[in-house]
């Protein structure tokens, strides 16, 4: 993907919450920010809504399926490679949601809200748990 600062590429995430837990996702090996962590998402394909892209992302990325309680602002973020936009959404499973599986992640881990703001957290998500902050 050639990114470009012109023109910032559409991102979707998922704050996936369970009680006081936020799900995370490891970025694998061979990608771009291997080995960091991530709310899971991943680009808005043409001519889809942010919400759309994020149900079937979802769907590919971890075999669930979420309520979307809110949707936060849009954050920009430029990488060495180009801008993204992110659009940040609080979710929960819904009932009938199988459990979260990695299948194109290393490792998911359910962790504290608080313990978010971690040195391997993809940079771009900064934002996004400052906002997670300020809802509570
Ligand atoms: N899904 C997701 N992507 C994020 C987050 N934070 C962040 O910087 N990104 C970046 O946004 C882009 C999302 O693309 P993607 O999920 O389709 O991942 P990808 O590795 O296939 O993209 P690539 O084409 O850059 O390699 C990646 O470059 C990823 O590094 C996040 O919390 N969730």
């Amino acid at each position: 993907m050639t990114l470009s600062p012109a023109m910032p590429v559409d991102v979707v995430c998922a704050v996936i919450r369970r009680q006081d837990r936020i799900l995370l996702a490891q970025r694998p090996p061979g990608k771009r920010l291997a080995g960091l962590w991530e709310f899971p998402g991943g680009k808005v394909d043409p001519g889809e809504t942010p919400a759309l892209a994020l149900h079937r992302e979802l769907m590919e990325e971890l075999g669930c399926e979420v309520r979307i309680l809110q949707a936060g602002p849009a954050f920009l973020h430029e990488y060495p490679w180009g801008c993204i936009r992110l659009f940040p959404f609080l979710c929960e499973l819904t009932s009938e949601s199988p459990e979260p599986q990695a299948h194109e992640h290393t490792e998911l881990i359910w962790d504290f809200q608080k313990n978010l703001l971690r040195p391997d957290l993809a940079p771009a998500d900064v934002p996004v748990v400052r906002w997670l902050t300020d809802l509570a």
